[in-house]
């Protein structure tokens, strides 16, 4: 990006989408660094389609009304979205009203800038921008998926699509920017690429609720990777890069389980020689109902996804569902605690060999004194967590059944509220800069031994807002809704 103007697009009434890379900005977003690993994708008898796509009139593809429900009504985004439209002479969104302001990655299916909107300066946009001719007909239909499904997302850890744009042979899909980068990225500035496990919690649970909400719709995601977690300027995460996903029905049920509640009572006993008081812990058994959606029916045979997150029924090409996403969800905890992950050998073949034979999964000790210099607590839960998610049989994964549910219970997310997961301040760590917008954040996501002052700051919160304190209902009003609605 050495010129001061770039054209990308043809020319034409509607395609002024030059831009000049030396408009100011102050984000650090990092492409993709060299080393991302790339999604693959088996498929036979691909040819390239549309080379002479005839139909040059732009459209824009009017998105389901997100900002018509009620937590959407404040959002800045869609408010100067909103005040564009409403200027615009036939009333939808055109190319001409955004201004390209840099290229900030690449991939398989095309490229993403971040760009505005030209007199709302203020509000930013990450766009991809798909050339369908130069896309075999497989990219294109990996296209039509990713597009389906951004049409059908509505959640804070998943992009928004603002809006669908087709113009010549150009397919674009606007939706939030994340200036912070992806994770990929933001490990390889890391110590010995690895995150401190209270980062890891708090990435791996807003991931988790991330996975919930796609397969409560659905939808089985197939690429989950530290390059598709993007972090965004609040420093909480956004999945993003859905063309691998597919779609399968969900039936939601409530599930009534019988769970072990810790109870402590207090009962009189010799202590010493003060024959004090003491608590002791008394487990009892009782019936809890809860809400499962979760994809257990979902069959697919073709192999997607990136090799050292590949499940070992996907290598197997025995047909997979639901489970290659907890199994990938036990790589990406295993690699934000490691460094590596836990298959990986010496080429891509090798590494397929060892997922699918019945090597488990293994944890060098010495590696563990290396790594937390101390901060050992959750380590342990973390092991664990991730041998009940790399079974090999995927029938007995953890998740497989019933999903989050039953992953949000583990010992490793102990104490975590999952309503209020979107308030937790987000870790600070080297490379990604947070802005703080006034929120009030909940201490983030941390071992037992930190856990009491965020629990304590979470009451806090919700006793503000019980007394409808006007410093909270001033923060994001996304989260405010969002959290309204679940708490
Ligand atoms: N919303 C966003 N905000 C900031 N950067 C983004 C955004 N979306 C994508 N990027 C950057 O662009 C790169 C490519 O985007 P993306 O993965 O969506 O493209 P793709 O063509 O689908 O790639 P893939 O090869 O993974 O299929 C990402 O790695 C990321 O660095």
């Amino acid at each position: 990006m050495e010129d001061d103007r770039h054209t990308l697009f043809r020319q034409d009434s509607d395609l002024d989408l030059s831009f000049t890379s030396c408009t100011t900005t102050t984000t650090t977003t990092s492409a993709r660094s060299s080393l991302a690993r790339s999604s693959l994708c088996l498929s036979f008898n691909e040819s390239t389609v549309g080379r002479n796509n005839n139909n040059s009139s732009p459209t824009s593809t009017a998105v389901p009304n997100l900002h018509s429900r009620p937590h959407r009504k404040s959002d800045p985004n869609w408010a100067a979205i909103n005040a564009a439209t409403n200027l615009s002479s036939d009333g939808t969104l055109h190319l001409r009203h955004l201004k390209l302001v840099r290229l900030v990655g690449s991939g398989n299916l095309g490229r993403v800038f971040l760009c505005r909107l030209r007199d709302y300066e203020h509000a930013s946009f990450a766009i991809k921008v798909v050339d369908n001719n130069l896309l075999t007909s497989k990219k294109l239909s990996h296209v039509q998926t990713e597009g389906r499904i951004l049409s059908s997302l509505d959640h804070p850890f998943l992009p928004t699509l603002y809006a669908h744009l087709e113009a010549s042979h150009y397919t674009c899909f606007l939706i939030d920017f994340c200036p912070n980068g992806d994770l990929h990225s933001l490990l390889r500035k890391q110590p010995n690429y690895r995150l401190p496990i209270d980062s890891v919690r708090f990435y791996a649970a807003e991931v988790l609720v991330a996975l919930e909400y796609l397969h409560s719709l659905g939808i089985v995601y197939r690429d989950l990777k530290p390059e598709n977690i993007l972090i965004r300027d609040d420093g909480h995460i956004m999945l993003s890069d859905f063309d691998l996903c597919f779609s399968s029905d969900v039936v939601p049920k409530l599930d009534h389980t019988r769970s072990r509640k810790h109870r402590r009572s207090r009962r009189r006993s010799r202590c010493g020689c003060y024959g004090s008081y003491r608590s002791a812990a008394a487990e009892e058994e009782e019936m809890v109902t809860e809400f499962v959606a979760e994809p257990t029916t979902a069959f697919s045979k073709s192999c997607v996804g990136t090799h050292e997150y590949l499940a070992p029924e996907l290598v197997n090409g025995s047909g997979h569902g639901n489970g290659v996403d907890w199994w990938a969800f036990g790589v990406l905890v295993y690699e934000l605690l490691y460094g590596r992950t836990p298959f990986r050998g010496g080429s891509k073949e090798s590494t397929l060999r060892n997922i699918a034979s019945s090597r488990d999964v293994a944890f060098e000790e010495e590696e563990d004194e290396i790594l937390l210099l101390g901060e050992i607590a959750g380590m342990e839960e973390a092991k664990d967590l991730i041998n009940k998610l790399l079974v090999k049989d995927h029938r007995r994964r953890l998740g497989c059944a019933r999903g989050a549910t039953d992953i949000k219970r583990h010992p490793f997310f102990d104490g975590i509220k999952w309503p209020l997961i979107r308030t937790y301040s987000p870790p600070e760590l080297r490379g990604v800069t947070v802005k703080r917008s006034g929120r009030a954040h909940v201490s983030h996501v941390s071992s037992p031994s930190k856990r009491r002052r965020w629990i304590w700051k979470g009451l806090n919160y919700l006793l503000m807002k019980s007394k409808g304190s006007k410093r909270n209902l001033n923060f994001n009003q996304n989260y405010y809704c969002y959290s309204k609605h679940v708490v």
